[in-house]
């Protein structure tokens, strides 16, 4: 175990961490801070929820000159709402500092932004398309930065972005310093960085698994139209503190959002067609539990931090072994426990080998729940509620009431009544969902034996690489059109 005292931080970083609580440095945070404070360029690789944001928030704060009116570093994050989190965290931070640190990202207003921009932050953490539009209009100036960020650098390289990234870069320094951050680095987009970099050092935090071990992983295999059934008896089941479901396309978050409120779940959907108001508004209510179902599409898949998420479902199949390890990811966070289930449909079912060569892990297979199953764990809930309530002690008003009863009934038959009552039956109620077409099946295309490496490059050639459908990160127009080329780190 590492102490951040030993990692060279200045005294006003400290106080901040202590003030976070944080007490001791994660492993990446171990390796990489005492780099980057040497000015090294770097790429940071470490498993979800493992604070790679504060292994690169802590040396780019201890670095700012507190005094100096300028933008001295930036950050760039794939998501708004990532860019929000991050600068939150920067702001804690930069606390003992007085560090100033302000978001700027697509769907808030610009103007409000310029006037923010007046009160000269020492550092901007935003979305590629927002930077990109006050580079231009010359609301902010790049050439004093020192430090640039690409948090989940993977997928901000990515032919998404990468145009966006280019410009950005180009804006900045030569002189300066690159640090790279994900939990995953496809070779491809590795071999890219590091055109971008001088001399990067890349840090591996040395596990055997990509994924988190803390995360139990299952796969069940279902048809298209059973999966909703078979995700409202897990969710009886299970009883999740809080869940997230990933859905592929915005369309399908609508439905399903709209069917789990049918069945009585408390359920909202956030993608990148919705407003940015409903998106930071569905995100705080999910992180207050006044909704417990989070359905998203993979815009929710990347560095989104928020505790209590115990489960995660993949009702449909991520299309990237990558998108698979950070939609996992965004439960068993920094060392709590996890459940990831994932669906696949026959026809998808080669999918599914590809996803566990990535994380270097087998999924374990799970029966797919019954309905006598899901009455079941309803039951089991309710009875673990009577016997909180029973450790609470605080039921003197009812228990007149209850000994006038048990005059009456055996205390059997008052308990199963009770039992009877308060169990939700699993609800039936039909719903519409249209059915999402699978993931081209590889078996179909892959002629005879012919191996895998061979039909991705010939599918490539094709341009038959299926791009992320609809997920819309809110880049506006930049990130749509951008959406319609192939992407490098897909299905391999
Ligand atoms: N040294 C520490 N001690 C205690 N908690 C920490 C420490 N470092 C980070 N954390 C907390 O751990 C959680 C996860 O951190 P963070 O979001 O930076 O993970 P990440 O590695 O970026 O994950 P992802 O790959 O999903 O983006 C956060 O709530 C953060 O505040
Ligand atoms: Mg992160």
């Amino acid at each position: 175990m590492t102490k951040f005292e030993d990692l060279g931080i200045s005294p006003a970083t400290m106080r901040s961490l202590k003030r976070m609580g944080f007490e001791e440095a994660t492993p990446v945070q171990a390796e990489t801070i005492p780099l980057s404070l040497e000015n090294k360029d770097l790429i940071g690789q470490a498993q979800t929820g493992t604070g790679k944001t504060a292994a690169f928030g802590i040396p780019l704060i201890d670095k700012i000159d507190k005094d100096s009116n300028v933008i001295q570093g930036i950050v760039i994050a794939p998501t708004r709402e990532l860019a929000v989190q991050v600068s939150e965290e920067l702001y804690k931070i930069g606390y003992g500092k007085r560090a100033r640190v302000l978001a700027i990202y697509g769907g808030q207003d610009i103007n409000r932004q310029i006037r923010a921009l007046k009160n000269h932050p020492h550092i901007i953490v935003g979305t590629p398309g927002r930077i990109l539009d006050h580079i231009n209009r010359k609301t902010i100036r790049l050439e004093n930065i020192h430090t640039v960020v690409l948090d989940e650098a993977d997928e901000m390289l990515n032919m998404g972005f990468i145009e966006d990234i280019e410009a950005i870069l180009s804006k900045t320094p030569e002189e300066r310093q690159t640090l790279l951050f994900s939990a995953t680095m496809p070779a491809p987009i590795q071999r890219m960085a590091e055109k971008f970099m001088k001399n990067p050092q890349v840090v591996r935090v040395k596990t055997k698994e990509v994924t988190v071990p803390l995360i139990e992983q299952y796969y069940l295999e279902v048809q298209e139209k059973s999966k909703f059934d078979i995700l409202t008896r897990l969710l009886d089941i299970q009883t999740p503190e809080l869940a997230i479901v990933f859905g592929r396309t915005k369309r399908r978050v609508d439905e399903l959002s709209e069917a789990l409120n049918l069945r009585g779940y408390m359920a909202e959907g956030i993608h990148g067609d919705l407003s940015q108001a409903k998106r930071l508004s569905v995100l705080r209510k999910f992180k207050e539990g006044s909704i417990d179902v989070l359905v998203a599409t993979d815009v929710a898949a990347r560095g989104l931090d928020i505790s209590g998420v115990t489960h995660v479902y993949n009702f449909d199949i991520p299309q990237d072994p990558e998108s698979y390890v950070h939609r996992i990811g965004r439960t068993g966070r920094a060392g709590k426990e996890g459940v990831a289930m994932t669906f696949i449909t026959p026809r998808e079912k080669s999918y599914l080998a590809v996803v566990e060569r990535t994380t270097k892990r087998k999924m374990d297979k799970m029966k797919p729940p019954t309905l006598d199953e899901a009455l079941e764990g309803q039951q089991k809930a309710v009875l673990e509620k009577i016997l909180q309530s029973i450790d609470s002690n605080n039921l003197q008003f009812y228990k007149h009431a209850a000994e006038e009863l048990l005059e009456q009934q055996d205390a059997t038959t008052v308990v199963a009544a009770v039992l009877k009552m308060l169990t939700k039956e699993p609800d039936t109620t039909p719903v519409k969902l249209t059915e999402e077409k699978p993931l081209p099946s590889r078996r179909d295309k892959r002629p005879n034996n012919d191996r895998r490496g061979k039909f991705d490059s010939r599918d490539r050639k094709r341009g038959n690489y299926k791009p992320r459908q609809g997920q819309g990160q809110g880049q506006g127009g930049r990130r749509q059109s951008s959406n319609n080329k192939s992407r490098t780190n897909s299905y391999k």
